[in-house]
């Protein structure tokens, strides 16, 4: 029972990018001839429309480095290739936090897995659909079929719709599968921190979600707390979006540079900031997924259009800002927990390389761990030991062998040995893409491999096996010196370096071993505080603050607790206290003065309220609105009279925690719209935000819980239950409740309104005429014995209705409606109505009579928005 909103047309927008990678309208060229062929994706595009061309599934630029960098043995070359070709089958995983979750495990099993035998087309793969061997508890499910196939074949259109809908409403996952694989290396458990550090869309935030909600009981919340965080304030949405599909309290979205994520740390127990010592002193995670972005080669298979795009340049310009993130993240992880660091990409100097700057800088308060035991049946291949880095088509083994005026460009860290870091430090003061890097290499990638080729390879043996713990760091794996117009052009001849860290732990996933995307993974834990040296290097190299403060750590004097006051908004009410002046400072001042922060702070939030304000409203609001331009202040809810007016309306019960968990995003008490939800471990680092001058700018949080409803019905109470927040609530309500047979049930959710007399269960109709008017909750309790209990059954169905003078409404959007009229006509064994007979205002004796719409006066501010129904979100939403 996620909730769900219009797409906006950020979304749209995103999706019609997205779809521009996948096929491209080629005027100058014919229709290809023939039919389907053995080019996979790029044949299917020909199948509908002839004068869509496909991809050139080709690049010799490509080929040339990834060969050179021996990523896959020489004899497996060809297999690699062709499976990078083809296009990549569709999987999915079930949120097993659903309601439904048991139904749609039966309905794959049961029924699609027999109905769709035939239309397998791969002669390698038995299955139509299969559980991906690796996913615990069969939850993930890999389609013998690629998403192109879904669209145009007609014998799954059924399935097709199935999966769209369940995956809008939040019961499925559309998402790679290799891009499932980082969360479970996390080792997630209920009660844990997570950071997810690059989140948007948020497929892998949604999973995280799955893991701590997954195990908790109706009603009750786990402590776990997921900080999803994103750079781009449109993808945040994005993920905004995604994650309303998940009934969770627990979340909170946040909007920076992930390698400037803020620190918010009070001084240490000092008696004189916090006297109560059990509350949160400082914001660290015991687990953080560092899913960086990347050149995004791993993804060909679904993304065409990088075949055409790539350069070696592309990864070579990402290295600095991928160490830069993960650093951050280990600063922020807490001592004994794992970060995950991960790419979508092939690239070492976007894997290996930024692993190895990670374990030099961090010494021996970073592990990278050996995790060959977990997930036994994921297929993976150790990580690479040796490289080299390609600069404006030519080949370097080691840093020294870069011309000078390059050596600012192509870091030391790009190579095993990391030899000369500490120069490159100098050029790492602030954090940029260096799109010089990337022109460069566009061009090299078009003008030089025709008279470049390399003809001969290294062995392969080197990269992949042996133990590079017997190696020594920097030894050379080639005697020849070569003179500098060898050095341009061949890779075999130059000099190369052996990394000695164990980088073979670090995981390789490539498509042709279970027909999949390509991945990287590696784990990493946190065995000691980062000392006081690395973190000057850290800072230093990182966020570019103040000289003499990064001195002053190298000096060993330690934290610096001066308050920076200028940086820290007082806010009305709240004792800022003595805020200890962490780098965030530095970072307050980035964010603020880099140009950058006015346009990052424009963010267009879901849940801003100031939609309900009008010119004379704003003016009202109060000057101090939050530390963010642009996003509203998170404020705890405490209007005592509402809260009381909702407690007896619905007669919560008290076992239910409502102090200190309800905020809102409007300053103005009076004219609050929505009331969120927040789990306790949400409520703590609210308070420290406070503390802390509201460091972290929060975008989206919480569960909706009530909304304003004004109506003329005359109900005592002014909010209403939010359909997202029900399930939460639900076994803590003792009035405005009644249960209903299957039938009414589905009648309700067929016909949307309802006359009492018209139930079938004439009881039923009678007592809900006696309901106050107003909202009220309607269960279904066929299935169950015991009435009193079936609010605490994970698989109860309830729907938020209004009960008008006349009839009973329901308040659930038309997609959700939908898709839990089918649900319970297959668990009832129901017949399912045709779409025809779904009619919002038809009355069940047939007759098209529209309800008294003027004595049910629902104020329509209120009325759900409806959830977006066609393919776009839900495709864009698949993205990686
Ligand atoms: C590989 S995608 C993340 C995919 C995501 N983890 C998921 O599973 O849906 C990388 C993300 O990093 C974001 N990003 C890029 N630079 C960033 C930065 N400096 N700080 C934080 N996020 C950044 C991009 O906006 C993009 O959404």
């Amino acid at each position: 029972m996620g909730g769900g909103r219009k797409r906006g047309r950020t979304q749209r927008r995103h999706f019609k990018q997205g779809r521009e990678n996948v096929w491209k309208h080629n005027p100058q060229r014919p229709p290809a001839a023939g039919g389907e062929g053995a080019e996979g994706g790029a044949a299917e595009g020909r199948e509908g429309n002839p004068s869509w061309q496909p991809f050139a599934t080709e690049n010799p630029a490509f080929e040339d480095y990834y060969k050179a960098q021996q990523i896959i043995p020489e004899g497996e070359w060809d297999d690699f290739m062709n499976m990078l070709r083809k296009p990549l089958p569709a999987t999915f995983r079930i949120n097993a936090s659903c309601q439904f979750y048991q139904d749609i495990c039966s309905q794959l099993e049961n029924d699609f897995r027999k109905s769709l035998e035939t239309e397998v087309s791969d002669e390698h793969e038995e299955d139509a659909i299969r559980p991906l061997p690796w996913y615990p508890g069969n939850l993930a499910w890999h389609l013998n079929f690629s998403r192109m196939q879904l669209r145009r074949n007609q014998a799954l259109e059924g399935f097709h719709e199935f999966l769209k809908r369940e995956n809008e409403v939040g019961n499925i996952t559309r998402q790679e599968a290799v891009s499932m694989v980082p969360p479970l290396f996390l080792n997630v458990q209920p009660d844990h921190h997570i950071l997810d550090m690059c989140a948007a869309p948020g497929s892998k935030t949604f999973q995280l979600l799955e893991m701590i909600h997954q195990s908790t009981k109706p009603g009750m919340l786990p402590n776990a707390l997921v900080v999803a965080n994103d750079v781009d304030v449109q993808r945040c949405n994005l993920l905004i979006h995604q994650t309303k599909r998940m009934c969770t309290a627990n979340l909170i979205v946040t909007n920076h540079e992930a390698q400037n994520f803020p620190g918010c740390n009070l001084a240490k127990f000092s008696s004189e900031t916090c006297t109560d010592e059990s509350k949160l002193q400082r914001l660290e995670f015991d687990r953080v997924l560092c899913d960086v972005p990347c050149s995004g080669d791993g993804t060909v298979r679904k993304a065409p259009d990088m075949w055409r795009k790539w350069n070696a340049g592309m990864g070579n310009g990402l290295h600095r800002l991928q160490v830069e993130i993960a650093m951050r993240g280990i600063g922020l992880l807490k001592v004994g927990g794992r970060i995950v660091y991960s790419t979508c990409s092939m690239n070492p100097v976007e894997n290996e390389a930024v692993v190895a700057e990670i374990l030099r800088r961090c010494g021996d308060s970073v592990e990278l761990l050996d995790v060959s035991n977990e997930l036994p049946e994921l297929v993976r291949r150790p990580g690479l030991s040796t490289w080299k880095v390609r600069d404006r088509g030519s080949w370097f083994g080691t840093h020294e062998d870069v011309p000078r005026y390059r050596k600012n460009v192509i870091s030391p860290s790009m190579f095993p040995s990391g030899k000369g870091t500490m120069d490159s430090h100098v050029a790492i003061g602030s954090v940029e893409i260096n799109t010089d890097v990337i022109d460069a290499d566009m061009k090299d990638s078009t003008n030089m491999v025709e008279g470049e080729q390399e003809t001969k390879t290294a062995s392969d043996d080197v990269n992949n096996g042996g133990d590079p713990n017997t190696e020594e760091t920097s030894k050379l794996e080639s005697n020849e010196v070569p003179n500098d117009s060898d050095k341009k052009s061949n890779s075999a001849s130059i000099r190369t370096e052996h990394s000695n860290f164990p980088l073979h732990r670090c995981m390789r996933i490539v498509p042709h071993d279970q027909n999949s995307g390509a991945f990287f993974i590696a784990v990493l834990q946190k065995i000691s505080p980062i000392n006081e040296n690395q973190e000057a290097e850290l800072i230093k190299g990182e966020h570019n603050i103040s000289k003499d403060r990064a001195e002053k750590l190298e000096k060993g004097l330690g934290s610096d607790k001066v308050p920076h006051k200028e940086n820290t908004v007082q806010q009305q009410g709240v004792d800022d206290g003595n805020v200890m002046d962490e780098q965030q400072n530095g970072d307050v001042d980035n964010e603020t003065s880099n140009g950058k922060s006015s346009e990052e702070a424009k963010v267009i939030v879901n849940e801003a309220e100031n939609d309900q304000a009008g010119p004379r409203d704003r003016r009202r609001k109060p000057q101090n609105q939050g530390r963010w331009r642009g996003v509203d202040p998170v404020i705890f809810f405490k209007d005592e009279a509402t809260i009381r007016s909702i407690v007896s309306f619905y007669g919560i019960k008290d076992t239910f925690p409502l102090e200190g968990h309800l905020v809102t995003r409007n300053p103005d008490a009076g004219h609050v719209k929505r009331i969120y939800y927040v789990s306790k471990s949400v409520q703590e680092v609210l308070e420290l935000n406070v503390k802390v001058g509201e460091r972290l700018k929060i975008t989206s949080l919480g569960l909706k819980i009530f909304e304003r409803q004004s109506s003329k019905d005359g109900s005592p109470c002014t909010f209403r239950l939010s359909s997202e927040g029900l399930p939460l609530l639900l076994p803590y309500i003792t009035k405005q409740i009644l249960y209903a047979s299957a039938i009414d049930f589905q009648h309700l959710l067929q016909y949307r309104t309802i006359k009492f007399p018209d139930f079938v269960d004439a009881k039923f109709g009678e007592e809900a005429s006696a309901l106050l008017p107003g909202c009220c909750v309607v269960v279904l309790w066929e299935g169950h014995q015991n009435i009193d209990s079936i609010a605490m059954d994970p698989s109860a169905i309830a729907i938020v209705c209004w009960k008008g003078k006349t009839n009973l409404c329901v308040m659930v959007s038309p997609l959700d409606g939908k898709e839990l009229l089918e649900r319970i006509c297959l668990r009832y064994g129901l017949k399912i109505p045709k779409a025809d007979d779904v009619k919002p205002s038809m009355k069940i004796d047939g007759s098209d009579e529209q309800p008294d719409l003027s004595t049910e006066a629902v104020d329509p501010e209120a009325v759900p928005e409806s959830k977006a129904s066609d393919m776009e979100i839900a495709d864009a939403k698949e993205v990686e």
